[in-house]
């Protein structure tokens, strides 16, 4: 919409809080508000639905030609929670609306290379061995504000190294590593990978289930926002695509791609980092370099779920996860799982193989019919015995195209530190954020995100309501404006760059005079 004939601020619909994004953290930010007696707010969301990333689409069909519901995105509740321990948020509306979950048995894994099945299971145990040890010391760089490195570093220092052609051993690498964080080892922090992965398995626990719920995973987020919001709520706006977020100390103003516009005291951007990433969206002012910083540092990855349904069950039925070790590519569709098993969708006949980042956006890039091809040549592989049969359907989604999420889920790269961190949760003026990525000890996951809706929700509503001002006395852990920072230091001074440390070239002299 051109400048001059869009609305005005004047004629914007008035609110008090918006929310961008109908995820589980806008909704999560809603319902916070609401608990807090906040009823004045707005929720814009660009798709005709709500649940983000918990994404379910029909797929295939059973044997009476029904459709079965498959998860494009989140697909599992990571870490339930143990009796007497606190409980995932995800894990509690799970039960609440008997979302129908099995467990995910990580250990029901067999092993395959070029030629079909081979056991080189021991592997794993090499690696959860080193992973311990990697663990520990990750807790010690954390705990001492010692120097942060590579996963990749921090494994090989821990007795993990697999070597560059041992490829059984990458395959193992990627499982145990890309399989979760979406990005190699070599392109993860240690402290914060390793901090993800203990935060949610320790202070929950280490399962985590399945869902199949034929409703949808996002039924969780459907069933709780229908516990504020009525049926048809002129509050939820969908099909809005934000455009321009205007921002400033007083108030924030929304425009969108059709013309309307919101204007409110307080808004919660839940828009994933990819969006953030990609300038999907435009911000005025500027945002500081600060936040940009923090942006564009924080990596988003691509995962990708492919589905296929055959007419049969080649493989074995007993084994929830096969692992392939392809001779030459490391993440060459290395990991099958099998959905075709009673505690999953039983009889099927449906399976998937997941891919991460660059091979994801390869299979983007050359469409169905090449990818289906690859995989099918790795599944005559695999069970060179079996006379597999071509896919009744197959399908798998564009993560990162899709303009609404432009990835799948956030990681923190090498050298990430916390305060780079805080500079991506802080709010800018009027302008909060919250979503998966700005959690700091669940980021990647549904429970991090609604942690972080949480939080943004009471702590606009306690600014609003003064509560602030004696926030001690109202136990509110924090509040008020986020911190920032709004130059973060290295570690060596000018002055160490010298001659005697190896730095014999001047800096800053160049013998181009062009
Ligand atoms: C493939 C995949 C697998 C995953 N697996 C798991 C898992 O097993 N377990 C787990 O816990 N988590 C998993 N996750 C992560 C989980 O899905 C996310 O952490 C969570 O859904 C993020 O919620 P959110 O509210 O932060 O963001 P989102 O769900 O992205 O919500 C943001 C909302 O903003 C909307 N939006 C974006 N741009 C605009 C715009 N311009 N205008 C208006 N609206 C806009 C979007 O449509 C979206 O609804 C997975 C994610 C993916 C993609």
């Amino acid at each position: 919409v051109p400048h001059s004939s869009r609305a005005q601020e004047g004629q914007c619909k008035k609110t008090t809080v918006a929310i961008l994004g109908g995820g589980i953290a806008g909704i999560s930010a809603a319902q916070a508000l609401h608990n807090a007696s906040v009823h004045d707010f707005a929720i814009l969301e660009y798709r005709d639905t709500i649940g983000g990333r918990a994404w379910h689409v029909p797929f295939g069909e059973d044997k009476d030609g029904k459709p079965y519901t498959i998860e494009m995105g989140a697909n599992w509740v990571q870490g339930l929670g143990n009796p007497g321990g606190p409980q995932n948020p995800i894990w509690t509306l799970a039960q609440k609306y008997h979302l129908k979950t099995h467990y995910s048995n990580y250990d029901n894994i067999s092993t395959y290379n070029e030629h079909g099945y081979k056991d080189y299971s021991h592997l794993l145990e090499e690696y959860d061995n080193a992973y311990d040890i990697a663990n520990m010391r990750a807790g010690e760089i954390l705990s001492q504000n010692l120097q942060d490195q590579s996963a990749q570093s921090g494994m090989a220092l821990a007795g993990w190294n697999p070597k560059k052609h041992d490829m059984e051993a990458q395959a193992v690498d990627w499982w145990k590593w890309d399989f979760e964080d979406n990005f190699t080892p070599l392109e993860s922090s240690l402290v914060f990978g390793c901090a993800g992965d203990n935060l949610t398995s320790n202070t929950f626990s280490d399962h985590d289930n399945f869902v199949t719920d034929q409703r949808g995973f996002n039924i969780l987020i459907k069933e709780m926002a229908s516990t504020f919001l009525k049926k048809n709520d002129p509050r939820l706006h969908l099909n809005t695509q934000v455009e321009e977020i205007e921002y400033s100390k007083d108030g924030v103003t929304i425009h969108n791609s059709d013309g309307s516009c919101v204007s409110a005291a307080y808004a919660i951007c839940t828009f994933s980092l990819g969006v953030l990433q990609n300038d999907a969206v435009k911000f005025t002012p500027k945002l500081p370099d600060w936040k940009q910083e923090a942006i564009q540092k924080f990596t988003m990855g691509t995962y990708t779920k492919i589905f296929m349904q055959f007419n049969e069950t080649f493989w074995p039925t007993d084994t929830q996860y096969f692992l392939y070790a392809d001779p030459t590519t490391r993440g060459w569709y290395p990991v099958f799982q099998s959905l075709s098993m009673p505690e999953f969708l039983p009889d099927s006949n449906i399976m998937f193989v997941t891919v991460t980042n660059e091979f994801s956006w390869r299979a983007e890039r050359q469409g169905d019919e090449k990818t289906k091809a690859e995989i099918m040549d790795v599944l005559r592989k695999m069970w060179p015995d079996k006379n597999i049969p071509e896919p009744t359907s197959f399908l798998f989604p564009r993560w990162s195209t899709e303009p609404w999420a432009y990835g799948s889920y956030s990681n923190w790269p090498p050298s990430t530190t916390l305060e780079m961190h805080e500079n991506l949760r802080a709010n800018n003026d009027r302008l909060w954020y919250a979503g998966e990525a700005t959690s700091p000890t669940y980021f990647g996951f549904l429970h991090g995100a609604w942690f972080e809706g949480q939080d943004a929700g009471r702590n606009i509503a306690a600014i609003m309501q003064n509560r602030c001002v004696n926030a001690k006395e109202s136990k509110l852990r924090e509040c008020g404006p986020r911190r920032h920072y709004e130059t973060l230091k290295g570690t060596s001074p000018l002055a160490d760059y010298t001659a005697v440390n190896g730095w014999t070239a001047n800096s800053f002299y160049d013998s181009n005079t062009d």
